[in-house]
């Protein structure tokens, strides 16, 4: 291994640097410099609006949906960046706030034609980064002497795209005892992926035997319902009443997955908040923002199992697809148990719109 960053270090850089709103280089067929919209600065934007070459907002074809923007090329949109726009206006391409105030955004002229592999790949690196899916794109000529003139990140479109489209194996880092309200015999193992991304963690009660379909309930992690006591979920009461069967049992492993807001982070799923406040459910709040119901890879659970040894589960779930990407992935559902706890009247049509466009089971 050499000394600087392979592609998977790049990519986590990568992330970091449009998370503060640094521009980062793509090189390819077609090399472009990439900048997240949530994280542009004024003056960012008026040096990348000077540059030679059409700059487009690459945006999701659900975004575009909203926005009645063509999205040629399927999943995504690319919007040519008017000559005079502002701050505001790409800010209001990003994100859906304000969309009922002010519907009409356009005209919005599209791209089509062309390359558009390296705004698939930004869009990807936004998604992972927690931002949302909506990135300045300029074309260059030389992404190498660019990135060395202004210090900027860059790294291979044909080296990242295996890599962006896999998960990152994960790694017990520590395990230790844990004594819990539910059972003294508690255990928490920390799992760390390669990729510099989220740790995730198993909470083993008791001492299951490996070679028997063990009680487990794979859990997204919830902010405001496992921790503030929301009632705008059923997180809260599921997690605990998860472990309470599992104490109940002597045994069971719990798996906290850090993939909040079913995959698109806290302030993106606060984001949804204030669009389930102007009326939207749930799964089209997602959409308006620009990602899909549910941003999730359960199979990171499946890795976790089978690091810890298990190969079959008892599954705590009402969910159908997270017992399909168990089977999947290699890990036998021998039984799905069903999780139906903490419905209350601020849940109640968040519940109904799961079971009615998510498949949920009640
Ligand atoms: N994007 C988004 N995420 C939400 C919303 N409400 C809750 N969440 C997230 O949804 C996830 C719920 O996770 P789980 O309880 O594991 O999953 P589930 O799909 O409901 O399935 P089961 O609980 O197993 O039946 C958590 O990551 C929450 O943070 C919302 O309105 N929008
Ligand atoms: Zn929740």
């Amino acid at each position: 291994m050499s000394i600087g960053p392979d592609i998977t270090e790049q990519l986590a850089r990568a992330r970091a640097d449009l998370r503060m709103g640094v521009p980062v280089v793509i090189d390819g067929d077609a090399p472009v410099l990439i900048c997240a919209a949530e994280a542009m600065e004024a003056a960012r934007l008026t040096a990348l609006r000077d540059m030679p070459g059409d700059s487009v907002l690459a945006i999701t074809a659900r975004r575009a949906e909203t926005l009645k923007a063509r999205a040629y090329d399927g999943d995504l949109a690319r919007i040519l960046l008017p000559e005079d726009a502002t701050l505001d206006w790409v800010r209001s391409i990003a994100d859906p706030a304000d969309d009922l105030m002010t519907p009409m955004k356009g005209p919005l002229r599209c791209a089509r034609g062309g390359d558009a592999e390296s705004h698939r790949a930004a869009l990807s690196l936004a998604k992972s980064a927690r931002l949302l899916p909506a990135v300045l794109v300029t074309p260059l000529h030389d992404a190498s002497a660019f990135a060395a003139t202004h210090g900027l990140t860059c790294f291979s479109l044909a080296d990242a795209q295996p890599h962006l489209a896999l998960r990152s194996p994960l790694h017990e880092v520590v395990s230790a005892r844990l004594p819990l309200e539910v059972s003294e015999a508690g255990r928490l193992h920390v799992f760390r992926p390669e990729d510099g991304g989220e740790e995730h963690y198993a909470v083993e009660i008791g001492r299951p035997d490996r070679a028997q379909p063990v009680l487990a309930r794979l859990h997204s992690a919830c902010f405001t319902g496992d921790l503030m006591g929301s009632l705008k979920c059923d997180c809260g009461p599921q997690l605990r009443g998860a472990l309470a069967q599992m104490g109940a049992a002597g045994e069971g492993v719990l798996l906290y997955m850090n993939q909040e807001g079913r995959g698109i982070g806290l302030a993106n799923k606060m984001r949804a908040y204030s669009l389930q406040d102007q009326g939207f459910d749930t799964v089209d709040a997602n959409h308006r923002l620009g990602f899909e119901d549910d941003e999730r890879d359960f199979r990171l659970g499946s890795d976790i199992l089978k690091e810890l040894g298990f190969s079959s589960v008892r599954l705590l779930t009402n969910n159908p697809r997270k017992v399909e990407m168990m089977q999947a992935s290699g890990i036998n559902v021998t039984e799905r148990v069903p999780l139906a706890v903490g419905e209350n009247p601020h849940n109640t049509a968040y519940l109904r719109t799961k079971a009615r466009k998510s498949g949920h089971l009640l």
